[in-house]
């Protein structure tokens, strides 16, 4: 089975979050995402909303619920008490425990599952007992203890951080040794009777390798890379709209 994918909103909403005006839409985006074909739609609200806002959570549900009733809401994010309550308004169909603090610019790694485990228990436990699927972000160092402590905590899932791959765009040697650590990483998840997703700088460039690797890989989830390609996929088509709309005839 094809890993699926979950496009994640937050740099569109980042986008729109630079005006006080509610475009680029992410109801919209993600309806595009989901006719197009993606199979859920991912965010990360983080505790200052400088991209998702805590009021775009119960429209993306709706439109899941009333239009993709078979697509998945993924909601990622450190587990503070408010995180818990979105989710528990939310329901979404997976939460993604990610160890950030609330000053990280973006996310940079795993959870250190020893010093977390009692922790990390107590949240899966919660989320679980509501119905939520629980992944948990993780380092892609090719050790097999840290997806026994993982699978421990309760977590059905575990997501591959890939950053460190994504990184390796321009060093094709040691892209090819992450995608090797990852791959250890994933068959030791496997063996432990997680499922496994994987995120972060993921691109059209750098998947094929991954997939191949890991050809159990559940879903990924994309946004970064993802939304450059939108946008300079689909700037020619824009530029034309907007020459038509300056009356020009093209
Ligand atoms: C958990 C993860 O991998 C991140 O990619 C995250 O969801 C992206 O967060 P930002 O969009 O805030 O950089
Ligand atoms: N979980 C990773 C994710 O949702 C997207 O990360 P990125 O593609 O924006 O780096």
């Amino acid at each position: 089975m094809p890993a699926k994918l979950s496009v994640n909103l937050n740099a569109i909403a980042m986008l729109r979050n630079r005006r006080d005006l509610p475009w680029p839409d992410v109801a919209d985006l993600g309806r595009i995402a989901l006719r197009a074909g993606a199979s859920g739609l991912t965010v990360h609200p983080r505790p200052d909303q400088r991209h998702i806002r805590f009021s775009d959570l119960p429209i993306l549900r709706a439109l899941i619920d009333d239009e993709f009733p078979a697509a998945e809401f993924n909601i990622e994010g450190y587990p503070t008490e408010d995180f818990l309550a979105l989710c528990e308004a939310t329901e979404p169909e997976q939460v993604t425990l990610v160890p950030d603090d609330p000053s990280q610019a973006t996310s940079d790694h795993g959870w250190d599952l020893v010093k977390h485990q009692e922790f990390l228990k107590s949240v899966v436990d919660r989320l679980r007992s509501k119905g939520m699927r629980v992944s948990l972000f993780v380092d892609g160092e090719g050790l097999a203890g840290p997806m026994k402590l993982a699978r421990a905590t309760g977590a059905e899932r575990v997501e591959l951080y890939t950053g460190p791959y994504g990184g390796c765009y321009d060093n094709p040697e040691e892209a090819a040794r992450q995608v090797d650590l990852l791959g250890l990483t994933a068959d030791a998840a496997k063996a432990e009777g997680l499922a496994v997703n994987a995120g972060h700088d993921l691109t059209v460039a750098n998947l094929p390798a991954l997939v191949r690797r890991i050809p159990h890989l559940a879903e990924v989830s994309i946004g970064h890379g993802l939304t450059a390609d939108a946008l300079e996929y689909g700037m020619a088509e824009t530029v034309r709209r907007f020459c038509r709309a300056c009356g020009q005839s093209i």
